[in-house]
């Protein structure tokens, strides 16, 4: 019989069971069933305007399924009070793809903005705590630098050790190697994986990035055509010869994997008010 201690280790710290997601009468994802560990690094893949960040906005709370339950640390998010989402929210790191600094604070205030927001820690731990997550990330002797004297590439680095400051237990990327080269890309995604064994918190990377996501996780999501098309290890997804998952992985211009936007009920009735035929009946 499991320990009340090893039965808490197993609450899942994202765990989304048969979640549908909208905006108005759009539907963009259902019948989601996804599950994150404490201490595993997910990915979640898909074309553009699959739905990724939508998933991400869930997690965080800022948008409540039509459907289905989205549970962060065991708790449903969409039941939470206000100061409820509050208190699950200190728990997750949120590194958004413009992670931007603070460009009138030096690297080390930018680091340490959210301990002094919601800690009041005597000052020397603060210094160790944020020195601690400059050193995680290769920045410990920068920390006196401007964040106009620091590399774009740096500054990633930085808002990196900024979203673990608080040591959150999950944290969610949003599209961590956009706009990275291959050299950061790679160094990136390695201290992804480092921070999340380091911390043991679970990472989701919401990405495009194969190469890079599935080097470092345990666990792919891959959505499309507004389901969940597969999941699996990278080495299960690598192995599928499913035709969604075979084009996505190589790819290829040719396949089941949508390129047009889907029409919906909102650009029917804009087509409409402009006397605009819809497409097959145009050809
Ligand atoms: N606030 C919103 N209101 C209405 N529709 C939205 C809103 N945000 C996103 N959408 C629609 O939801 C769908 C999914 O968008 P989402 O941003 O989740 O995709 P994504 O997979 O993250 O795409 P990308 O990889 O291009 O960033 C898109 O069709 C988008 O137009």
């Amino acid at each position: 019989m499991p320990t009340p201690t090893s039965a808490a280790s197993t609450v899942a710290a994202l765990d989304l069971r048969d979640v549908s997601l909208g905006y108005g009468d759009f539907t963009v994802l259902s019948g989601i069933d996804l599950r994150v560990a404490p201490g595993q690094v997910v990915a979640i893949m898909g074309s553009s305007g699959s739905g990724k960040t939508t998933l991400l906005r869930a997690a965080t709370g800022q948008l409540k399924p039509r459907n289905g339950a989205v549970r962060v640390f065991g708790e449903d998010v969409a039941a939470q009070s206000l100061s409820g989402l509050q208190a699950l929210r200190q728990r997750m790191g949120v590194l958004f793809q413009q992670g931007a600094l603070f460009t009138d604070l030096d690297v080390f205030e930018n680091v340490a903005f959210p301990l002094r927001e919601h800690k009041s820690l005597p000052e020397a731990e603060l210094i160790a705590r944020v020195l601690d997550k400059l050193d995680a990330v290769g920045l410990r002797a920068a920390a006196h630098l401007r964040v106009s004297e620091i590399s774009g590439g740096m500054a990633r680095r930085v808002a990196l050790a900024r979203a673990v400051v608080l040591e959150p237990e999950l944290i969610l990327y949003d599209e961590p190697f956009a706009g990275l080269d291959p050299i950061s890309l790679g160094i990136t995604a390695r201290l992804i994986r480092h921070l999340s064994d380091r911390l043991g918190c679970a990472s989701v990377l919401i990405t495009h990035d194969i190469q890079e996501s599935f080097a470092i996780a345990d666990h792919v999501y891959l959505v499309g055509q507004g389901e969940l098309k597969a999941s699996g290890t990278p080495a299960d997804l690598s192995r599928s010869q499913d035709p969604y998952v075979r084009q996505f992985l190589d790819g290829a211009a040719d396949g089941p994997v949508a390129f047009h936007y889907p029409e919906t009920p909102a650009f029917a009735a804009w087509r409409r008010r402009h006397g605009v035929a819809d497409k097959e009946t145009q050809a």
